[in-house]
């Protein structure tokens, strides 16, 4: 099956690599609109396939939509990555515009896409995807949460001073640095909350240094980080290609689910052959829920900055 990556830059590249990579995709098409970026990139990524051992056909294209035809699903990693002091918030002005226009041309030549939103600010990107696209909801997901589950776990298992694999635990609601909601209450070490080893402040901590994950590596690197991101992409693309039914926090169109509509906000679902199999609803406690509305007040907000 098809994979369509739009962006072949950092986030893209990635993206291809780690899809190639698992070997589950027929041909992986990246799209650039800067000239031969893609064709490069495609070349160099497909020169590692004798060495890493994949048989996934990558190949390139400046901005020539018709080699996107039939794609399952397309990712669209297109626009401007934040500099160190600023928030995904300030790239609505450029990456709108880009978002809008390669919707429309991936939806022109794969009629039955899913499409796998990652540019910034992703939530609001995403929305932009569903009032621009005319795709059924299922088929629209924004890539935010597993990214920030996995730096969740990161750092509770650096707080626990444990291997990665024993930790659980889940980030819901806004792709943003203060919307972010990281269910500490929920996270468990083998199944015993992470509370019986880690004290208040321990789990503040590894709280706030999940939701600034982004900021923190943008400081570091100078532009945002592309590695994680591109792993949490290849398992989304995965769960869909080989209908795995895993449970993914996605940032999705919601209908009422936990008290919020016509926005896209990250909770858990299943992610299958058909996109969002189902949005899966479970209680959050009084101050997780107080935090996941005012993450809504905050991306409505930057919604309202659209032109839709
Ligand atoms: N959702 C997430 O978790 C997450 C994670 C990392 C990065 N991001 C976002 O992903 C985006 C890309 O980041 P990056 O580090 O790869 O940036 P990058 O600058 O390395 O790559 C972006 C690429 O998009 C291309 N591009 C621009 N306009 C285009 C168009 N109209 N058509 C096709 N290609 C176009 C550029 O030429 C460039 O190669 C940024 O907005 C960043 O904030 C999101
Ligand atoms: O931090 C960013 O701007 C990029 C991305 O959203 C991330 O979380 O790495």
């Amino acid at each position: 099956m098809k994979v369509t990556v739009v962006g072949a830059g950092a986030v893209g590249a990635s993206c291809a690599e780690y899809i190639a990579m698992k070997n589950f995709a027929s041909e992986v098409v990246l799209v650039d609109i800067k000239e031969g970026f893609a064709e490069g990139k495609a070349m160099d990524l497909m020169q590692c396939a004798s060495l890493n051992g994949f048989d996934t056909k990558i190949t390139g294209t400046t901005g020539d939509y018709s080699k996107t035809a039939g794609s399952k699903v397309a990712v669209i990693t297109s626009g401007i990555p934040r500099k160190p002091g600023m928030t995904r918030e300030e790239l609505i002005g450029i990456n709108a515009g880009i978002v809008k226009e390669v919707t429309e041309n991936l939806v022109k030549h794969s009629p039955d896409v899913i499409i796998i939103v990652v540019s910034n600010p992703m939530d609001t990107m995403a929305y932009l995807v569903h009032k621009t696209s005319g795709l059924p909801k299922e088929r629209i997901i924004g890539m935010g949460g597993a990214l920030d589950s996995a730096r969740f776990k990161y750092r509770l298992a650096e707080a626990l001073d444990c291997p990665i694999s024993d930790v659980d635990g889940m980030v819901v609601a806004a792709h943003s640095d203060t919307g972010m909601v990281p269910l500490i209450s929920k996270a468990t070490r083998n199944g015993v909350p992470v509370s019986t080893f880690l004290s208040q402040e321990q789990m503040d901590s590894v709280v706030e240094e999940t939701k600034v994950g982004g900021a923190t590596l943008t400081k570091l690197l100078g532009t945002s980080a592309w590695y994680a991101p591109g792993a949490a992409v290849s398992v989304l693309v995965q769960s869909i290609l080989c209908d795995q039914k895993k449970m993914i926090p996605c940032s999705l169109m919601l209908n009422g689910e936990y008290g919020e509509s016509d926005i896209c906000l990250g909770v858990p679902a299943i992610i299958g052959a058909n996109g969002v199999e189902k949005i899966v609803e479970f209680e959050l406690n009084e101050a997780e829920q107080a935090k996941f509305a005012e993450a809504a007040k905050a991306v409505r907000e930057v919604n309202g900055d659209l032109k839709v």
